[in-house]
């Protein structure tokens, strides 16, 4: 078997996403609208709709927890259960993730899970974060990310975890790691993420800064691989995917397994003292009031 041994162990050593199942409609089948053999039916969740096309290997996966997408413990698992899905069916060999909610990708972490939450809660939610991350960054499969709006934070880092990257042109669709500016700090798994993507000098800078960048500055500084107009970003992610495709999938993912092996490791080799510097630290007043304010300023923040 060709593929690599390490990315099977990583995958072991990941929890079972179905503890996490709360609530959830998972593995609902119906049909696409004007679809009608196998290839084209959806299946999917309340929060991910999944639309497989069998013909051509790839799904699209969107993403719908209006009114932002933002990352609630339902949608980290229900990510997870679809991504394990298409994984587990050999008929796939890529993924587009997009998002199903008007100008918004991802807003990131669902503030609401870790403010005014017990440490309990918080521990959760963060290792299900941390499961996302590993599994979207050692996925076996072609990842392509069609970001066709806002993407700080934690959405940030969904698209880096892709194999590449399609921003729609619009100047409020800024993407980065914006954490500081919320007196939080990214961790280092999301650090290292940045780092691999766009060089040590720059994410110095827009980790400290926390810089949201616009897309002609994104594509600049190597935090996405197109920009595009809005209505062109599908078919660009579709023409990328067929780019990554054309590589043999046993070379293309060992190639990818070498690039990512070790920072993944970083986090499977700590993961418990991440979730407890995590907890101990979102769950201090300061960080509390912090977090507070920073929701307040949101949701009287209007247009
Ligand atoms: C020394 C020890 C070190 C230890 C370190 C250990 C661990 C590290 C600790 C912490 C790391 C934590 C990592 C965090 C990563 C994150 O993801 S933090 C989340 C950051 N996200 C944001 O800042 C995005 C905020 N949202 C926006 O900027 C905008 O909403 C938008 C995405 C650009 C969309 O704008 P739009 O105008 O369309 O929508 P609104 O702003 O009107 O929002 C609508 C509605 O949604 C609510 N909302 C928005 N974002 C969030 C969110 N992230 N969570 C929850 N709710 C959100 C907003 O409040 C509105 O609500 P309503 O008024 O009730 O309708």
């Amino acid at each position: 078997m060709a593929l690599a041994s390490g990315v099977r162990f990583a995958e072991r050593a990941l929890l079972r996403p179905w503890a996490l199942l709360r609530g959830t409609t998972l593995g609902r089948t119906e049909p696409a609208a004007g679809g009608g053999g196998d290839g084209a039916r959806r299946f999917g969740s309340q929060r991910v709709l999944v639309e497989p096309d069998a013909a051509s290997g790839v799904a699209v996966m969107k993403l719908r927890n209006p009114p932002v997408n933002a990352l609630s413990l339902e949608l980290l698992t229900e990510l997870v259960i679809s991504l394990e899905k298409l994984e587990n069916d050999k008929t796939f060999r890529g993924v587009i993730l997009t998002s199903d909610c008007p100008r918004v990708f991802c807003a990131g972490l669902d503030l609401t899970e870790i403010c005014g939450r017990n440490p309990a809660h918080c521990a959760e939610y963060w290792k299900a974060m941390q499961e996302l991350w590993l599994r979207t960054y050692l996925s076996s499969l072609v990842l392509v990310a069609a970001i066709n709006g806002a993407c700080p934070a934690g959405g940030c880092i969904i698209a880096l975890s892709c194999d590449c990257r399609v921003l729609a042109d619009n100047p409020k669709y800024r993407i980065g790691l914006n954490e500081t500016l919320l007196g939080i700090i990214a961790p280092f798994w999301l650090k290292d993420t940045y780092v691999n993507t766009i060089g040590h000098r720059a994410s110095e800078q827009a980790l400290q800064l926390g810089s949201l960048f616009p897309p002609a500055e994104a594509l600049q500084v190597g935090l996405v691989d197109q920009v595009v107009p809005e209505d062109q970003v599908q078919s660009t992610a579709l023409s990328e995917m067929a780019r990554w495709l054309a590589v043999p999938d046993h070379a293309r993912q060992l190639t990818k397994n070498m690039m990512r092996k070790a920072t993944a490791d970083r986090l499977l080799r700590q993961r418990d003292a991440d979730t407890q510097n995590f907890v101990s630290f979102v769950c201090r007043d300061s960080i509390q009031k912090s977090l507070q304010a920073y929701l307040e300023k949101l949701r009287q923040r209007k247009g």
